[in-house]
This record gives structure tokens, C-alpha cells and sequence, in this order.
């Protein structure tokens, strides 16, 4: 699987080690930074993965920063990017099996290395589920207000 990964700066070393695992496990990772602890504006950096992820759409991004709602908020303005914010290795499968995530969110403030890795294998396992799901992410895509 390949992988477009960015942060902010509460999310940096939770980054780092996500790249090294999913490098570990044998997968392509594209780090789009930041690659310092300098303040960052989450906003930023969720732009930068959602558009490399429209325009290569076999790949899956990841957004890390304290708590993971900023990212998520940020991600899920653009159509047809379904960011989910994952605390577990349950909410990271049903993100992929219900609801077609694209982009995976995480809070390094919020979760552990171990938790990270468990949310992380859950995601690669999953698949969208298709069926009564189909039609309910279509209406997310159809909302445009
Ligand atoms: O968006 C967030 C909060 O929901 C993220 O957790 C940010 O990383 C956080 O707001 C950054 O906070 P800081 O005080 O500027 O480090």
C-alpha cells in the first residue's frame, strides 16, 4: 500500500514512528513533513496530503496532530476525501469497511505507539464492505452546502 503521511508539530514523533512501521511492514510512505518541532498550522499540512491522495487515489493518507480533530475537520472539506478520526483498532476498521475512509487521523496527544500500530494493522486489513454501505457514502459525497 503507499501512503501520504504529514503532521503538525504535536504530531511529529508519533510521525516519525508511523513512517518507520509502515516502512517496516513493507509499504511505500511518502512523508510530506513537517520535519521539525517549529508551530505549525494543522490546516497546512492536511492540504498537502489530501491533495496528493486526490490526484494518486489508490493511496491512503495520514494526518496526525495533538488530538486529531484538526486534521480530520480540515481534511473532510474537500470532496471526496472521507478522513476518519481513529482512537482504536475497531474505529480504524469500520473507517475502511463502512465508510470508505481515504484518510486516516490520529492524535499523538491522545494515543500510544502500541495503540498507533494496532489502529495502523487494522486499516491495512480492511476493505470496504460495499453493499448497504455504497449508498450512504454516495450521499456524503452528494452533500455540497
Ligand atoms: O487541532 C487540534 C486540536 O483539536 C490539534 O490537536 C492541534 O495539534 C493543537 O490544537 C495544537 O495545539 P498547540 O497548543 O498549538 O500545540
Amino acid at each position: 500500500m503507499k501512503f501520504y503521511i504529514a503532521t503538525d508539530h504535536a504530531g511529529l514523533d508519533l510521525k516519525d514512528y508511523t513512517v518507520e512501521l509502515l516502512k517496516d511492514k513493507g509499504h511505500e510512505v511518502v512523508d510530506l513533513g513537517p520535519f521539525c518541532k517549529d508551530r505549525v498550522d494543522y490546516p497546512d499540512y492536511a492540504t498537502k496530503v489530501c491533495e496528493a491522495v486526490l490526484k494518486d487515489n489508490s493511496a491512503f493518507g495520514i494526518l496526525i496532530c495533538g488530538s486529531g480533530i484538526g486534521m480530520s475537520m480540515a481534511a473532510n472539506r474537500y470532496s471526496n476525501i472521507r478522513a476518519a478520526l481513529c482512537h482504536d483498532a475497531y474505529t480504524a476498521s469500520v473507517a475502511r469497511g463502512h465508510n470508505d475512509a481515504n484518510v486516516l487521523c490520529f492524535g499523538e496527544r491522545i494515543i500510544g505507539k502500541g495503540v498507533a500500530e494496532s489502529i495502523i494493522d487494522a486499516w491495512i486489513a480492511g476493505s470496504f464492505e460495499g453493499g448497504r454501505h455504497e449508498q450512504r457514502v454516495a450521499k456524503i459525497e452528494a452533500i455540497n452546502t
